[in-house]
């Protein structure tokens, strides 16, 4: 456990030399002006509009950008700040509260580490704790999930059930939009669900050190919760934005098997989590993923004779495998499975 940076960090006066990223990867000066274009949808409003007026402006986020906002979203606000309060307070506690779910093993399905799944081997490590383990299907799981704050449990299943849900409502709005037929998000391509709380202490040196690298998520999608704590930068048309933070918002970010599935029309956005030398900043992650399984491919439907498939068929795990052996985690990890023009 002395890895944690939790054990350590707060006595720090320098950032130690394991964790300054190479200079073309470095952050440098992280106040980046905010995106002001992110596309933000009132799901409520959108829906009231009819479910036609939702499917396009979920279409038209995840085209553009692959990242948006929602707000009333359906998630209960008052969950969505006590499930913050008691990440938090796990966190807080001592180390001997939380020793029962620090493991160095990446196959746990519940487990508390420090930097990557490959601490031994990175090349630098980032700056950032993680809490991640299984929730769906629930029962499958929440037996070794943290005991304690005690509350754990109850708050972050009833958490669960409802981004889960949330995650289904998204899906069928992108499923319709693209014409995929009902269902396509079916269990293959969803059944893997993980909850991944990040936290990121203050940090010595911001500029050279990162909670998470310029990468785009492995997975289907993502609904993250931000901190009030800013700190999620977004790479677009070569620049860095700031995702501002909005109380009670989720940011749905699309994965690249989103992108894979939709044939490129949908894309998935480069992002990072920067560090500030003030605060500790958490931030909670809902991922979505395909079983190992599942074969990924751009949807049948989508591909004719004006539009063929940018990609070839891969099982999840195979993309998995590449994506943590090359450590190419940004747009580069779809490299291998492009089909390349002849
Ligand atoms: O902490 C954040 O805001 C970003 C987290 C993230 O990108 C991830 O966990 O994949
Ligand atoms: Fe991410």
């Amino acid at each position: 456990m002395e890895k944690l940076l939790s054990s350590w960090s707060s006595a720090a006066v320098s950032l130690p030399e394991n964790y300054v990223f190479p200079v073309h990867s470095r952050p440098g000066d992280t106040t980046v002006p905010f995106c002001k274009t992110l596309p933000m949808i009132d799901l409520k409003a959108a829906l009231a509009y009819g479910r036609h007026n939702a499917i396009q402006q979920v279409l038209e986020a995840c085209q553009d950008f692959g990242i948006f906002q929602v707000i009333n979203h359906g998630v209960n606000d008052d969950l969505v700040i006590d499930t913050m309060k008691v990440v938090k307070e796990f966190f807080d506690m001592p180390n001997e509260d939380k020793v029962d779910v620090y493991s160095e093993d990446p196959n746990n399905k519940c487990r508390l580490y420090t930097s990557t799944y490959d601490y031994e081997n990175e090349k630098t490590h980032l700056w950032r704790d993680n809490l991640r383990h299984h929730c769906y299907p629930i029962h499958d799981f929440i037996h070794l999930w943290p005991k304690k704050p005690t509350r754990y449990r109850d708050v972050v299943m009833k958490y669960s059930l409802q981004v889960a849900d949330l995650s289904s409502r998204i899906l069928e709005l992108i499923c319709d939009g693209l014409g995929l037929g009902p269902m396509y998000f079916g269990e293959g391509l969803t059944g893997v669900q993980l909850f991944s709380a990040n936290h990121y202490p203050p940090c010595p040196s911001p500029d050279l050190a990162l909670g998470l690298p310029k990468h785009c998520d492995a997975n289907l999608i993502t609904f993250l919760q931000q901190d009030d704590i800013y700190g999620l930068q977004l790479y677009r048309n070569g620049e860095w934005l700031g995702i501002e933070p909005i109380p009670n918002a989720f940011v749905v970010i699309l994965g690249h098997q989103s992108q894979v599935i939709s044939n490129g029309k949908l894309t998935s956005p480069e992002h990072r989590a920067i560090t500030n030398s003030t605060y500790h900043r958490t931030s909670i992650v809902y991922s979505i993923n395909p079983k190992p399984d599942t074969l990924i491919e751009p949807a049948k439907v989508l591909i004719n004779d004006s539009n063929p498939p940018l990609y070839r068929a891969y099982q999840f795990k195979e993309f998995f495998k590449s994506y943590e052996e090359k450590k190419d985690y940004d747009k580069g990890a779809l490299e291998d499975f492009k089909i390349k023009a002849s």
